[in-house]
Protein backbone atom coordinates (compact mmCIF):
# COMPACT_ATOMS: atom_id res chain seq x y z
CA UNK A 1 0.00 0.00 0.00
CA UNK A 2 1.14 3.48 -1.12
CA UNK A 3 2.23 5.55 2.08
CA UNK A 4 -0.03 8.94 3.11
CA UNK A 5 3.12 11.42 2.69
CA UNK A 6 2.98 14.12 5.59
CA UNK A 7 2.96 17.62 3.43
CA UNK A 8 5.83 20.27 4.86
CA UNK A 9 3.99 23.10 5.88
CA UNK A 10 0.83 23.51 8.50
CA UNK A 11 -1.51 24.43 6.00
CA UNK A 12 -0.63 21.50 4.30
CA UNK A 13 -1.04 19.19 6.93
CA UNK A 14 -4.44 20.89 7.77
CA UNK A 15 -5.98 20.80 3.97
CA UNK A 16 -4.94 17.13 4.31
CA UNK A 17 -6.51 16.55 7.41
CA UNK A 18 -9.62 18.34 6.16
CA UNK A 19 -9.91 16.14 3.33
CA UNK A 20 -9.59 13.28 5.38
CA UNK A 21 -12.33 14.33 8.16
CA UNK A 22 -14.99 15.44 4.92
CA UNK A 23 -13.90 13.64 2.05
CA UNK A 24 -17.67 14.11 0.53
CA UNK A 25 -16.77 17.93 0.49
CA UNK A 26 -13.42 17.82 -1.10
CA UNK A 27 -12.02 19.18 -4.82
CA UNK A 28 -9.17 17.41 -6.10
CA UNK A 29 -7.94 19.38 -9.25
CA UNK A 30 -5.20 18.01 -11.22
CA UNK A 31 -2.71 18.87 -14.10
CA UNK A 32 -2.37 16.86 -16.95
CA UNK A 33 0.99 17.10 -18.72
CA UNK A 34 3.62 16.55 -16.14
CA UNK A 35 1.20 15.64 -13.52
CA UNK A 36 -0.91 12.78 -14.86
CA UNK A 37 0.77 12.22 -17.62
CA UNK A 38 4.81 11.74 -17.66
CA UNK A 39 6.58 14.51 -19.81
CA UNK A 40 7.58 12.95 -23.72
CA UNK A 41 9.75 14.42 -26.16
CA UNK A 42 6.22 14.30 -28.86
CA UNK A 43 4.09 16.03 -27.24
CA UNK A 44 1.34 13.82 -29.63
CA UNK A 45 2.15 10.70 -27.97
CA UNK A 46 1.49 11.95 -24.28
CA UNK A 47 -0.12 9.54 -22.55
CA UNK A 48 -1.69 9.00 -19.04
CA UNK A 49 0.36 7.48 -16.45
CA UNK A 50 -0.77 3.48 -16.55
CA UNK A 51 -1.99 4.23 -13.09
CA UNK A 52 -3.52 7.09 -13.19
CA UNK A 53 -7.31 6.65 -14.45
CA UNK A 54 -7.10 3.02 -11.91
CA UNK A 55 -6.41 5.75 -8.81
CA UNK A 56 -8.60 8.33 -10.03
CA UNK A 57 -11.36 6.09 -10.10
CA UNK A 58 -10.90 4.49 -6.27
CA UNK A 59 -10.89 8.00 -5.48
CA UNK A 60 -13.78 10.21 -7.49
CA UNK A 61 -16.72 8.58 -5.79
CA UNK A 62 -15.51 8.96 -2.24
CA UNK A 63 -14.97 13.10 -2.65
CA UNK A 64 -17.54 16.13 -3.93
CA UNK A 65 -15.41 16.07 -7.11
CA UNK A 66 -12.37 15.39 -9.01
CA UNK A 67 -11.24 17.75 -12.15
CA UNK A 68 -8.70 17.37 -15.09
CA UNK A 69 -7.52 21.65 -15.24
CA UNK A 70 -4.70 21.58 -18.19
CA UNK A 71 -3.75 23.92 -21.05
CA UNK A 72 -4.62 20.93 -23.56
CA UNK A 73 -8.20 21.13 -25.64
CA UNK A 74 -9.87 19.04 -23.68
CA UNK A 75 -11.19 16.46 -25.60
CA UNK A 76 -7.44 15.54 -26.06
CA UNK A 77 -7.09 15.31 -22.36
CA UNK A 78 -9.67 13.15 -22.38
CA UNK A 79 -8.52 11.02 -25.13
CA UNK A 80 -4.54 10.95 -23.87
CA UNK A 81 -6.02 10.48 -20.08
CA UNK A 82 -8.69 7.66 -21.51
CA UNK A 83 -11.03 9.32 -18.81
CA UNK A 84 -14.11 8.86 -20.81
CA UNK A 85 -16.74 5.97 -20.27
CA UNK A 86 -14.65 4.93 -17.37
CA UNK A 87 -17.15 3.42 -14.06
CA UNK A 88 -16.14 5.61 -11.03
CA UNK A 89 -15.22 8.93 -13.23
CA UNK A 90 -18.97 9.34 -14.16
CA UNK A 91 -18.88 13.04 -12.95
CA UNK A 92 -15.19 13.86 -14.05
CA UNK A 93 -14.74 17.38 -15.02
CA UNK A 94 -12.13 18.50 -17.77
CA UNK A 95 -11.16 22.46 -17.57
CA UNK A 96 -9.62 22.62 -20.78
CA UNK A 97 -7.22 25.39 -22.52
CA UNK A 98 -6.71 26.54 -19.03
CA UNK A 99 -10.39 26.77 -18.05
CA UNK A 100 -11.94 28.48 -21.54
CA UNK A 101 -13.27 24.98 -22.71
CA UNK A 102 -15.01 22.44 -20.38
CA UNK A 103 -15.85 18.49 -20.71
CA UNK A 104 -18.19 17.08 -18.26
CA UNK A 105 -18.03 12.93 -18.52
CA UNK A 106 -21.54 13.20 -17.47
CA UNK A 107 -22.77 14.53 -20.85
CA UNK A 108 -19.74 13.51 -22.75
CA UNK A 109 -19.86 16.87 -24.07
CA UNK A 110 -17.43 20.06 -24.67
CA UNK A 111 -18.47 23.64 -24.02
CA UNK A 112 -16.61 26.34 -25.85
CA UNK A 113 -16.76 29.95 -25.97
CA UNK A 114 -16.31 31.33 -29.64
CA UNK A 115 -12.92 31.47 -30.94
CA UNK A 116 -10.46 34.95 -30.83
CA UNK A 117 -10.20 36.44 -34.03
CA UNK A 118 -5.91 36.87 -33.42
CA UNK A 119 -5.96 33.00 -33.42
CA UNK A 120 -6.60 32.87 -36.68
CA UNK A 121 -4.18 36.19 -37.73
CA UNK A 122 -1.18 35.04 -35.68
CA UNK A 123 -1.81 31.61 -37.07
CA UNK A 124 -1.09 32.69 -40.50
CA UNK A 125 1.77 34.63 -40.03
CA UNK A 126 3.26 32.38 -37.63
CA UNK A 127 5.50 30.33 -39.88
CA UNK A 128 7.34 32.68 -41.99
CA UNK A 129 7.65 34.39 -38.13
CA UNK A 130 9.97 31.45 -36.85
CA UNK A 131 11.77 31.14 -40.20
CA UNK A 132 12.24 34.95 -40.08
CA UNK A 133 13.60 34.19 -35.92
CA UNK A 134 15.58 31.41 -37.80
CA UNK A 135 13.96 29.18 -35.22
CA UNK A 136 16.07 26.32 -34.51
CA UNK A 137 15.37 22.68 -36.46
CA UNK A 138 12.87 20.67 -34.07
CA UNK A 139 11.00 23.24 -33.50
CA UNK A 140 7.51 22.41 -33.79
CA UNK A 141 4.29 24.11 -33.45
CA UNK A 142 1.36 22.36 -32.32
CA UNK A 143 -2.52 23.58 -33.26
CA UNK A 144 -4.71 23.44 -30.67
CA UNK A 145 -7.64 25.45 -32.16
CA UNK A 146 -8.00 27.49 -29.93
CA UNK A 147 -4.64 28.02 -29.32
CA UNK A 148 -1.29 27.51 -30.79
CA UNK A 149 1.69 26.41 -29.12
CA UNK A 150 5.34 26.58 -30.33
CA UNK A 151 7.87 23.87 -28.80
CA UNK A 152 11.30 23.92 -28.36
CA UNK A 153 12.09 20.27 -26.83
CA UNK A 154 13.23 18.00 -29.88
CA UNK A 155 15.69 21.33 -30.92
CA UNK A 156 19.17 20.15 -30.37
CA UNK A 157 19.54 23.21 -27.59
CA UNK A 158 15.78 23.21 -25.97
CA UNK A 159 16.64 25.83 -24.34
CA UNK A 160 18.41 28.20 -26.13
CA UNK A 161 16.10 27.58 -28.87
CA UNK A 162 13.47 28.87 -26.54
CA UNK A 163 15.17 31.58 -25.18
CA UNK A 164 15.38 33.11 -29.19
CA UNK A 165 11.84 32.54 -29.62
CA UNK A 166 10.05 34.70 -26.68
CA UNK A 167 10.46 38.17 -27.93
CA UNK A 168 9.43 37.77 -31.54
CA UNK A 169 6.68 35.41 -30.24
CA UNK A 170 5.68 38.03 -27.67
CA UNK A 171 5.65 40.46 -30.17
CA UNK A 172 2.87 38.61 -32.68
CA UNK A 173 0.75 38.28 -29.77
CA UNK A 174 0.65 41.39 -28.75
CA UNK A 175 -0.28 42.56 -32.27
CA UNK A 176 -3.36 40.31 -32.42
CA UNK A 177 -4.48 40.62 -28.77
CA UNK A 178 -2.91 37.72 -27.48
CA UNK A 179 -0.88 36.46 -24.62
CA UNK A 180 2.23 34.28 -24.00
CA UNK A 181 2.01 31.40 -21.90
CA UNK A 182 4.98 30.18 -21.11
CA UNK A 183 5.68 26.70 -20.35
CA UNK A 184 7.90 23.38 -20.06
CA UNK A 185 9.99 24.03 -22.98
CA UNK A 186 6.91 25.51 -25.11
CA UNK A 187 5.36 28.98 -25.68
CA UNK A 188 2.36 29.07 -26.15
CA UNK A 189 -0.10 32.09 -27.95
CA UNK A 190 -3.61 32.16 -26.23
CA UNK A 191 -6.53 34.02 -25.72
CA UNK A 192 -6.22 36.09 -22.63
CA UNK A 193 -9.30 36.87 -19.81
CA UNK A 194 -9.16 33.08 -18.10
CA UNK A 195 -6.28 31.05 -16.02
CA UNK A 196 -6.61 27.86 -14.40
CA UNK A 197 -6.77 30.25 -11.20
CA UNK A 198 -10.13 31.61 -12.42
CA UNK A 199 -10.51 27.87 -13.82
CA UNK A 200 -10.16 26.38 -9.99
CA UNK A 201 -11.65 29.24 -7.75
CA UNK A 202 -14.85 29.30 -10.19
CA UNK A 203 -15.51 25.06 -9.80
CA UNK A 204 -14.37 25.05 -5.98
CA UNK A 205 -17.58 27.62 -5.58
CA UNK A 206 -19.82 25.76 -7.75
CA UNK A 207 -18.96 22.32 -6.13
CA UNK A 208 -19.13 24.06 -2.77
CA UNK A 209 -15.81 22.94 -1.97
CA UNK A 210 -14.74 22.67 1.26
CA UNK A 211 -11.29 21.40 0.87
CA UNK A 212 -9.06 21.59 -2.12
CA UNK A 213 -6.25 19.77 -3.31
CA UNK A 214 -4.36 20.86 -6.09
CA UNK A 215 -1.28 19.28 -8.06
CA UNK A 216 0.63 20.25 -10.75
CA UNK A 217 4.08 20.90 -12.10
CA UNK A 218 4.25 23.85 -14.62
CA UNK A 219 4.19 27.52 -14.49
CA UNK A 220 0.54 28.00 -16.25
CA UNK A 221 -0.35 26.09 -12.55
CA UNK A 222 0.83 28.72 -10.28
CA UNK A 223 -2.54 30.65 -10.97
CA UNK A 224 -4.42 27.69 -9.51
CA UNK A 225 -1.56 28.02 -6.24
CA UNK A 226 -2.56 31.61 -5.85
CA UNK A 227 -6.93 30.13 -6.01
CA UNK A 228 -5.90 27.58 -3.27
CA UNK A 229 -4.21 30.18 -1.29
CA UNK A 230 -7.23 32.75 -1.81
CA UNK A 231 -9.76 30.33 -0.90
CA UNK A 232 -7.39 29.11 2.35
CA UNK A 233 -7.95 32.97 3.06
CA UNK A 234 -11.71 32.40 2.87
CA UNK A 235 -11.60 29.78 5.36
CA UNK A 236 -11.69 26.57 2.79
CA UNK A 237 -8.54 24.48 3.66
CA UNK A 238 -6.14 23.07 0.87
CA UNK A 239 -3.38 21.11 0.04
CA UNK A 240 -0.79 22.47 -3.07
CA UNK A 241 1.27 19.78 -4.59
CA UNK A 242 4.23 20.00 -7.12
CA UNK A 243 4.86 16.94 -9.29
CA UNK A 244 8.36 17.68 -8.98
CA UNK A 245 10.61 17.98 -12.37
CA UNK A 246 14.05 19.47 -12.59
CA UNK A 247 13.02 21.41 -15.42
CA UNK A 248 10.70 24.21 -13.07
CA UNK A 249 11.64 24.69 -9.51
CA UNK A 250 9.08 27.63 -9.01
CA UNK A 251 5.73 25.09 -7.74
CA UNK A 252 7.94 23.44 -5.46
CA UNK A 253 8.92 26.69 -3.62
CA UNK A 254 5.31 27.11 -2.84
CA UNK A 255 3.82 23.52 -2.40
CA UNK A 256 3.00 22.10 0.60
CA UNK A 257 4.44 18.82 -0.63
CA UNK A 258 6.54 17.48 -3.41
CA UNK A 259 5.90 14.13 -5.02
CA UNK A 260 8.14 12.46 -7.87
CA UNK A 261 6.51 13.50 -10.87
CA UNK A 262 3.45 11.49 -12.12
CA UNK A 263 4.72 8.38 -10.07
CA UNK A 264 4.06 10.49 -7.01
CA UNK A 265 1.03 11.74 -8.09
CA UNK A 266 -0.77 9.07 -8.49
CA UNK A 267 1.06 7.04 -4.92
CA UNK A 268 -0.56 10.11 -3.40
CA UNK A 269 -4.13 9.78 -5.30
CA UNK A 270 -3.96 6.10 -4.68
CA UNK A 271 -2.86 6.52 -1.13
CA UNK A 272 -5.72 9.02 -0.59
CA UNK A 273 -8.27 6.52 -2.03
CA UNK A 274 -6.90 3.62 0.19
CA UNK A 275 -7.43 5.76 3.62
CA UNK A 276 -10.62 7.06 2.64
CA UNK A 277 -11.49 3.09 2.59
O1 LIG B 1 -1.60 22.24 -18.45
P1 LIG B 1 -0.92 20.98 -18.89
O2 LIG B 1 -1.81 19.80 -18.87
O3 LIG B 1 0.36 20.75 -18.13
O4 LIG B 1 -0.49 21.24 -20.41
C1 LIG B 1 0.58 22.15 -20.68
C2 LIG B 1 1.14 21.87 -22.06
O5 LIG B 1 1.50 20.50 -22.07
C3 LIG B 1 1.96 19.92 -23.27
O6 LIG B 1 3.32 20.25 -23.42
C4 LIG B 1 4.12 19.69 -22.41
O7 LIG B 1 4.05 18.25 -22.49
C5 LIG B 1 4.63 17.68 -23.69
C6 LIG B 1 4.38 16.18 -23.66
O8 LIG B 1 4.98 15.59 -22.55
C7 LIG B 1 6.10 18.05 -23.78
O9 LIG B 1 6.68 17.53 -24.97
C8 LIG B 1 6.25 19.59 -23.76
O10 LIG B 1 7.62 19.96 -23.74
C9 LIG B 1 5.55 20.18 -22.54
O11 LIG B 1 5.55 21.60 -22.57
C10 LIG B 1 1.10 20.31 -24.46
O12 LIG B 1 1.72 19.92 -25.66
C11 LIG B 1 0.68 21.75 -24.47
O13 LIG B 1 -0.33 21.96 -25.47
C12 LIG B 1 0.09 22.11 -23.12
O14 LIG B 1 -0.31 23.47 -23.13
Amino acid sequence: MDPLPTPQTQSGRDGLAALLARPRTALIGLDFDGTLAPIVADPEQARAHPDAVPALAALAPKIASVAVITGRPPEVAVRYGGFAGVPGLEHLTVLGHYGAERWDAATGTVTAPPPHPGVAAARAELPRLLERAGAAEGTWIEEKGRALAVHTRRAADPQGAYQSLRAPLADLAARHGLIVEPGRLVLELRPPGMDKGVALLDHARAVGAGCVVYAGDDLGDLPAFDAVDTLRADGVPGLLVCSGSTEVTELAKRADLVVDGPEGVVGLLRALAAQLG
